[in-house]
């Protein structure tokens, strides 16, 4: 019999954490060897109430002969203590956290020569059909007009969406561009008329809005609407342990969802 995957959880106590701890607990491919907490949080030494056994919440990193991978959805200084950790272990790593700076983006790039890491700014199979079918409308629609629209909850904290500005990315690329050249993140006041080629970005925040993403491909007389929208936090949960389960045990690189999913569907 396949030993399970030894897996912490990083930001275990967060929305995404908790969402984490609900489906590993009924899953037998994972053994939960940590749950992380921040150094500061109200919750250090509380029982893990999703699983069986003895677990607290920790801010105390397991041995690294311990464990597999480490599964993060914490935020940017959550992930930098991870990745410091993964790397001085040689322990994969999946993490969803959004809103880092470009620095940050190199240096996950450069650990990526040294550990498996998998990213995604959205661990939704939606999403990832979404973004297929936005290369395509792009590049298809070259000069229609493109505005990409999100909605979060009213605890989110970063802006625009990781999942806006990769499908922002996505668009851009697909045109022959990329979102540094083309994306336009605010209007106000008297800013004329649109740029040719420019990706705008509107952000809603409010309420317990799980995460909602419209591209809008505008051109004359008529207009393309690509519409995800996430109802259940468990739709990232299930696909960030799909990603550590198929990451762990793999050589050092930078993965991706689709990288994931090719090489299932070659299978
Ligand atoms: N890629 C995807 O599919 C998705 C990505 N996200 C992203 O995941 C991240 C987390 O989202 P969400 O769960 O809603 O956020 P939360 O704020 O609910 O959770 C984050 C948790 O991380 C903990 N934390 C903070 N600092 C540290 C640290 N240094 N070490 C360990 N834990 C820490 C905090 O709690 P405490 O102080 O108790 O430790 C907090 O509860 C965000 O960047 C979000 O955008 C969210 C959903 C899906
Ligand atoms: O913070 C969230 O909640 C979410 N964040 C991710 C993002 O920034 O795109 C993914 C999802 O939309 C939920």
């Amino acid at each position: 019999m396949t030993q399970p995957v030894r897996l912490a959880i990083n930001g275990a106590t967060g929305r995404m954490g908790q969402a984490l701890l609900a489906l590993v607990k009924d899953d037998a491919r994972f053994m939960l060897v940590a749950a992380i907490a921040s150094p500061g949080s109200s919750k250090l030494g509380q029982a893990v109430g999703a699983c069986e056994g003895s677990l607290s919440f920790t801010h105390e990193w397991p041995a690294a002969d311990a464990l597999d991978v480490v599964v993060d959805f914490s935020g940017p200084a959550g992930l930098a203590e991870a990745l410091t950790y993964c790397e001085s272990n040689g322990v994969a790593l999946v993490t969803g956290t959004t809103g880092l700076d470009a620095t940050f983006a190199q240096r996950l790039s450069a650990s990526a020569a040294r550990i498996a890491l998998l990213r995604a700014a959205n661990f939704s199979l939606g999403v990832a059909v979404l973004t297929r079918l936005l290369r395509q409308a792009a590049a298809a629609l070259p000069d229609w007009d493109m505005d990409i629209v999100e909605a979060h909850h009213n605890r989110k904290e970063d802006a625009p969406s990781g999942t806006a500005l990769a499908l922002g990315e996505a668009a851009a690329s697909a045109r022959g561009t990329s979102l540094r050249e083309s994306a336009v993140y605010a209007r106000e006041g008297r800013v004329g008329p649109r740029a040719q080629g420019t990706i705008g970005f509107a952000v809603v925040r409010g309420g317990d809005i799980v995460g909602e993403h419209e591209v809008l491909l505008m051109g004359q007389g008529e207009r393309l609407e690509l519409v995800h929208r996430a109802t259940d936090r468990s739709i990232f949960a299930r696909g960030a342990l799909e990603a550590a389960h198929w990451l762990s045990g793999r050589d050092a690189g930078d993965y991706d969802l689709d990288a994931m999913l090719a090489d299932r569907s070659s299978r």
